[in-house]
């Protein structure tokens, strides 16, 4: 569905990724992990199109930067770390605005709003003001626009792609589960996701596959059971890590250890 060949990213002089190239393919929930500062959030800005580059980025077989912004729009969503509000909108109106790039009766609109509003739990925020909003819920609404601009859950044949960045970061444990259970469901109908997150027991949960970013590069990538191994991950946190079978799911559960500050 996306791949990049020899993509570079910088920011003026600085060179942030270096001669990445990758493949994500329908079907895959790409977890997208590495140290703070790695680059994650560029390489996700870069693969949604709003970020120069040097190389090569395809969608669906053609090159990212021929596609116009309204085609963009149908067929990858993007939810951000930090997205401005700019306006007081109401968490309706914010959700609202995943189905702009669309062309449709009013009607038809407010029904999307209202299903992704209640698959985010948040039907008794819907005319609540978003600076009235926790961390939290604003994380849900950010998903709930996205999952409307996809329109995720319609039987739509064009696979579509999610690129998330730390979509969990503010949740408490259940909306962090349901989150990731809701991004699962919209893969398993043939979509891709691509989530920067620095939860790896999430990530292993969650996803099929990693990418694992280092100073510029990417270090590792493939199954996420081949790729959460204490060797990598220690070669990434500069830390001592411990790699253990989950009791019910075949995943690798990763351990840290006390550190005293000296
Ligand atoms: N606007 C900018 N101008 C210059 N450098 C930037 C800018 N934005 C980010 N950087 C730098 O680019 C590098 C990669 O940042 P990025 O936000 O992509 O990392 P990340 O892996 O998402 O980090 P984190 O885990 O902390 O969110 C960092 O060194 C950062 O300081």
């Amino acid at each position: 569905m996306l791949s990049f060949n020899h993509l570079s990213v910088n920011y003026g002089e600085k060179a942030i990724l270096q001669d990445l190239t990758g493949e994500i393919k329908a079907g895959q929930c790409v977890g997208l992990i590495g140290e703070n500062g790695a680059g994650k959030s560029t390489l996700l800005h870069t693969l949604a199109g709003s970020h120069p580059y040097q190389g090569e980025i395809l969608l669906h077989n053609h090159p990212l930067a021929k596609f116009s912004q309204a085609k963009l729009a149908h067929q990858r969503a993007v939810v951000m770390q930090s997205q401005q509000l700019g306006f007081a909108f109401t968490v309706q109106e914010l959700v609202a605005m995943g189905r702009y790039p669309y062309k449709e009766t009013t009607q038809h609109c407010a029904k999307k709003v209202a299903q992704y509003i209640d698959v985010m739990e948040l039907g008794h925020l819907r005319d609540r003001r978003a600076t009235a909003l926790s961390g939290g819920e604003l994380q849900r609404v950010n998903m709930a626009r996205c999952l409307a601009q996809l329109d995720a859950f319609s039987d739509d044949a064009q696979p579509k792609l999610m690129l998330l960045d730390e979509p969990t970061s503010a949740l408490d444990m259940r909306h962090q589960h349901a989150l990731l259970g809701c991004v699962n469901k919209f893969v398993e109908q043939g979509n891709a996701a691509i989530i920067a997150i620095h939860d790896l027991n999430l990530a292993s949960l969650y996803t099929s596959d990693i990418i694992m970013l280092h100073q510029k590069h990417i270090l590792a990538s493939g199954r996420t059971s081949d790729v959460l191994t204490e060797h990598n991950l220690k070669h990434i946190y500069a830390m001592p890590l411990y790699v253990k079978s989950h009791p019910l799911h075949d995943a690798p559960m990763i351990y840290s250890q006390r550190q005293e500050f000296s």
